[in-house]
């Protein structure tokens, strides 16, 4: 790591300065995995400071004792409130540059940025497989009860082999419904049907073409093995899903379309046996209704990476036998964690530096190449459209 300057405090708040010299001022909310992020500001001629409190969630007023009167950039975290009162505050300090550390970015007010000229940057790519690993791992983990089984085991429960004992869902064969089948959707899917040879039935605004030619192609090479072929089915409603699926798991973004997607009628529509995967975002399930209904149904399973009040967990969910919950952790792999810095910081840097935006956000690896610097431009801004920012056409 580059020069380090040593810690400071913003009132109450601890902060890591690295590069002091650097001409444009980048605070990043919190630490995050990896050198290279760092590198890669202090090479744009940046000053970082790096909030190193202790607490987990800042507070808006923590965050704008940080922003300070002079602050270009913020790589921000998806637990804080992105709205008017932050991007003033920033706006006010000079600032054009913010990026999430995260691919979502519902906890960002997108216009109220644009209104104050600041682009929003995310963090696609880099965490679709890794989260898509986590999301089968919740549902192999819910389909044979190993969490239950785990603990029983730990509490010295376990006095012989039965045959009735824990017994679960068998996935193959059996079919996966998706919703919201966008980048990490697909690739949750591809693995279901490659690793368990389920079938697809998919909802979505849009069609995936890639999905359903990926489905089609792992058919028909099934039939050239002598074995049972897999099939997908674009559904016309989320309702159609819920019917059939005996798997769920739920991958859209979370806004108006989605809060509550899956609600108490929804629920019921579901197989009694089936199971509920959540790693988006905590508001798109009703948890209330997810509490009544796990307790109505004991067959009925759930694996949930997300929270409607998160870290909370509504009352009840942690009573229950038949659900498995871990704590946001979908894109918890050191590689994604450190490509996902990188990504925030390449969007700031690059505003900062007036490049234009990488053409295809679907396509971030060059970014985080350590072998290679990174394409002169911004990973991904969410709102370059409405800044009127340039895109670079070509791949390098
Ligand atoms: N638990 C975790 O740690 C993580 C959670 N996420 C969440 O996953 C979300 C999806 O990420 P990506 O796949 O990269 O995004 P994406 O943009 O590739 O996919 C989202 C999909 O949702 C679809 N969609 C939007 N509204 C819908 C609706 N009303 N009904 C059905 N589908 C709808 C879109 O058409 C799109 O295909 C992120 O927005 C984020 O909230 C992402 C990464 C890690
Ligand atoms: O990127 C996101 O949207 C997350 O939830 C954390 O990886």
């Amino acid at each position: 790591m580059n020069q380090v300057a040593g810690i400071f405090g913003f009132g109450t708040l601890p902060v890591k300065v690295v590069n002091p010299d650097g001409r444009f001022r980048v605070i990043s909310t919190k630490p995050m995995p990896g050198d290279r992020w760092v590198d890669l500001l202090v090479k744009a001629d940046c000053r970082v400071e790096i909030c190193t409190a202790s607490k987990t969630i800042l507070s808006n007023a923590d965050i704008i004792k940080l922003i300070g009167d002079k602050c270009d950039g913020v790589i921000g975290q998806l637990t804080e409130d992105w709205g008017e009162e932050l991007f003033g505050a920033l706006d006010k300090a000079g600032g054009h540059a913010f990026s999430n550390m995260a691919v979502g970015y519902n906890n960002v007010d997108v216009p109220a940025a644009t209104k104050h000229r600041i682009s929003v940057g995310n963090t696609p790519g880099v965490l679709t497989e890794t989260t898509a690993e986590l999301a089968s791992a919740l549902t192999l983990a819910a389909a044979r009860r190993v969490v239950e089984a785990d603990v029983f085991m730990r509490a010295g429960k376990y006095d012989g082999w039965l045959p009735t004992m824990f017994v679960g869902n068998l996935l193959k064969g059996q079919t996966v419904g998706i919703i919201g089948a966008g980048r990490i959707g697909t690739a949750y899917a591809r693995m279901m049907v490659e690793g368990h040879k389920m079938n697809v039935i998919y909802y979505d605004l849009y069609q995936s073409k890639r999905l359903e030619s990926f489905v089609s192609a792992y058919g028909d090479f099934l039939k050239t093995q002598g074995e049972e072929p897999v099939h997908w089915r674009r559904a016309a409603s989320v309702e159609d899903v819920l019917k059939v699926a005996h798997v769920v798991s739920l991958h859209p973004v979370l806004d108006k379309t989605t809060f509550h997607l899956m609600n108490r009628d929804r629920l019921n529509l579901m197989k009694k046996d089936a199971i509920l995967i959540n790693a988006s975002r905590g508001p798109v399930v009703d948890e209330v209704a997810l509490v009544e209904h796990l307790r109505a149904n004991p067959m009925f399973r759930a694996g949930l990476d997300v929270f409607e009040d998160e870290p909370k967990m509504k009352p009840g969910l942690k009573d229950l036998p038949n659900v498995v919950v871990v704590p946001h952790i979908a894109s918890a792999s050191q590689w994604t964690r450190a490509g996902m810095a990188t990504l925030a910081a390449c969007n700031v840097a690059g505003k900062l530096l007036r490049y234009p935006v990488w053409h295809n956000p679907n396509d971030v690896l060059p970014f985080v190449d350590d072998s290679r610097n990174p394409p002169p431009a911004c990973p991904s801004i969410v709102n370059a459209k409405e800044l009127g920012l340039p895109t670079l056409k070509s791949s390098l």
